[in-house]
């Protein structure tokens, strides 16, 4: 008996958790000092990370540093964290596209950053940084979709498992270089990199460190499509469309799809029922419930 409610009190605190806001992966009990690696990265400037207005519930995420082929700054990371509280704070949000500006996605960390930042306590602490801003990016109640254009490699590789889909322009790449740096991927990229593909392919990207092309992405199942067009502004617009397909419902529900898929994905089986319960229980007779049901019963 007391297992029992010692074990249903742990799964209901887990989900619990899970649907809240806001939360750090680490703390200083994992000995992530945040407000020190925040001054650190201020020090590394350039670029900057935008967020367009909500248009039919979708907003487009840019990574712009066009100089450094998109490399993430270090005040880039933190502005990246700041766009996505901004996000998690957004109540009528369906979708978020996140591309890089002019015309290529995001050539990792910025060289010069990762230089002056070699000692291990700042390695380690950049890292935990980076994990937690994109693990909330990935837990977002939104459907995201990165739009690979010219080149995603390292950091650049990492951010784009960040999202839900990948989308890829003809021409473009996707690679993990961590092994020529005589890295693994830090920001959490291998871990998800797993999930997308297996662990039989991601051990062949990362020792290999191999170069995937629109073709082999969308065959390894890393990609969705390949978008017909390269040119910037018309693949944007092809990415919205796409994304258009599942964002057709009132905002609270597409908000519930992702979390249940989201509590699915990262939760133990009981933890995940419950958090489905809990949020099967938002959306039970509320607006878009009660409309429905007062609509014809077929499906079309
Ligand atoms: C911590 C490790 C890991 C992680 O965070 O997980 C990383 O991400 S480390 C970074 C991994 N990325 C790379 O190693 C890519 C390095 N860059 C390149 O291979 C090439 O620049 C390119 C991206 C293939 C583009 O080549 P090309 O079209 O020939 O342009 P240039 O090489 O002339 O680049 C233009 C300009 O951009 C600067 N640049 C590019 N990438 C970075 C970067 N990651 N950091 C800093 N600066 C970068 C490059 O130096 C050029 O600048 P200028 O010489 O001043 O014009």
């Amino acid at each position: 008996m007391a297992v029992s409610l010692w074990k249903s009190l742990l799964q209901t605190t887990k989900s619990r958790l899970f649907l809240q806001r806001g939360v750090s992966l680490y703390n200083g009990v994992h000995g992530f000092e945040e407000e020190a690696i925040k001054k650190k990265l201020q020090q590394f400037g350039g670029g900057s990370i935008n967020l367009s207005k909500e248009d039919h519930g979708i907003r487009v995420l840019t990574l712009n540093n066009p100089k450094q082929m998109n490399a993430f700054t270090g005040t880039m990371m933190l502005e990246l964290q700041e766009r996505v509280t901004e996000l998690e704070n957004w109540k009528d949000g369906k979708g978020l596209i996140i591309h890089g500006a002019e015309n290529t996605f995001c050539s990792g960390s910025d060289l010069n950053a990762v230089r002056a930042m070699s000692s291990s306590e700042d390695g380690m602490n950049m890292c935990m940084f980076m994990q937690s801003t994109l693990t909330r990016l990935k837990r977002l109640p939104l459907i995201s979709v990165a739009v690979v254009q010219g080149k995603a490699l390292g950091g650049g590789a990492e951010f784009t498992t960040a999202c839900d889909f990948r989308l890829m322009t003809p021409g473009s790449e996707i690679r993990f270089v961590h092994k020529q740096m005589g890295l693994v991927p830090g920001w959490g990229g291998a871990a998800r990199l797993v999930q997308i593909v297996g662990s039989g392919v991601a051990l062949k990207l990362l020792s290999g460190a191999l170069k995937v092309d629109p073709e082999r992405a969308v065959h390894l199942g890393l990609a969705e499509e390949t978008l017909p067009s390269s040119d910037e502004t018309r693949s944007l617009e092809e990415a919205q469309a796409w994304l258009n397909q599942y964002t057709k419902a009132p905002a609270e529900v597409i908000q519930a799809v992702k979390k249940v898929v989201t509590a699915g994905r990262e939760l133990q089986l009981e933890a995940a029922l419950w958090a489905e319960k809990d949020i099967f229980g938002t959306v039970w007779g509320g607006p878009a419930n009660l409309q429905a049901l007062a609509q014809s019963t077929k499906r079309k």
